[in-house]
């Protein structure tokens, strides 16, 4: 860690001291390490998972502070949906070995609904359909059973409204959408700007976009980032997967992770994005057998 950070690490746990330890003594360091994972808001160790016994996971190791955006980049087949939908609860996928640590709980203990309540929203490379249930009564039920959980009262029919309109509106989104069938008949891109109209509604602690950008004019886009971009605070975060360094110009990212064969094997700041931009995942050494593992 550097001294500064370490310092300042030291300062914020224990305000009343001037200084923290030179090297620190075992009890102190180990003080400071249980301080860090606590400021964390993610915390992946070691994680390893399956899908019908075939590992695609290998050792993920990944922290989040709250605030920051993290890019995922990789080729394809690389798992970084995997990482996704293992974050969400997916059943498909088996966690065989490793922890995730999210605002300190045990996520992997959690139900894929006790996710959403916590804070966790993942938006879908694919998002679906869901015929015969509007997008309003969807959204209603959502965000009221999630304020529940929060101890807030539900919001009454009139102010549920007035809100919805005005985050269809932000993402560019006519009202007419709100009455009909969550996704159904959508196009690809509508369907890519409702699920940001139910992460605007739903103001998650951590978002997880899973190539929310596959297939979107340059319009479209610049919807999506407006929306991330409105909601990014200091104690909210994102995971952006995508493979386009055109997305993250838009949602400018603290950090860059690569992500080849399960494991992550490159992370850096924005730049990083440029330089796979420039010279590809095979500029940065990785071959195809290394990709997919
Ligand atoms: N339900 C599933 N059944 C079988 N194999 C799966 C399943 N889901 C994912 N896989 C396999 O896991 C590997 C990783 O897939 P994943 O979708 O996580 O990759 P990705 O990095 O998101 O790829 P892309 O960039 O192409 O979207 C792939 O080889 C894929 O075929």
């Amino acid at each position: 860690m550097a001294e500064a950070q370490r310092t300042g690490t030291y300062l914020q746990r224990f305000p009343g001291s001037s200084t923290p330890p030179a090297e620190g003594t075992e009890s102190e360091q180990l003080k400071i390490i249980e301080l860090e994972e606590s400021t964390q808001m993610l915390t992946i160790k070691n994680l390893h998972a399956t899908v019908e016994g075939t590992p695609i996971l290998k050792g993920i190791d990944l922290e989040i502070k709250p605030g920051e955006v993290h890019a995922v980049m990789g080729p394809n087949g690389s798992g970084k949906s995997t990482l996704a939908q293992v974050l969400a609860g997916h059943e498909a996928f088996e966690v065989t070995e490793g922890e995730v640590l999210f605002d300190g709980q045990n996520l992997l203990d959690l139900e894929v609904e006790e996710r959403a309540l916590a804070g966790l929203f993942l938006a879908f490379q694919y998002p679906v359909e869901i015929p015969g249930v509007s997008n309003l009564q969807f959204l209603r039920t959502a965000l009221n059973t999630r304020r529940k959980a929060n101890g807030q009262d539900e919001l009454d029919s009139v102010s549920f409204m007035k809100l919805a309109k005005e985050k269809a509106k932000q993402v560019d989104m006519s009202p007419d959408f709100l009455k009909r069938g969550v996704n159904e008949g959508f196009s690809g891109g509508e369907k890519k700007r409702n699920e940001i109209l139910q992460m605007l509604m739903l103001e998650p602690r951590l978002g997880i976009l899973d190539e929310t950008d596959s297939g979107l004019d340059i319009d479209a886009l610049k919807v999506i980032a407006n929306g991330v971009n409105s909601m990014r605070s200091d104690d909210r975060s994102f995971i952006v997967v995508t493979h386009y360094q055109r997305l993250l110009e838009h949602i400018v990212p603290d950090v860059v992770h690569v992500l080849a064969g399960g494991k992550i094997i490159k992370t850096g700041g924005k730049e990083l994005a440029l330089e796979l931009e420039e010279h590809g995942y095979t500029g940065l050494g990785i071959d195809d057998a290394e990709a997919t593992g």
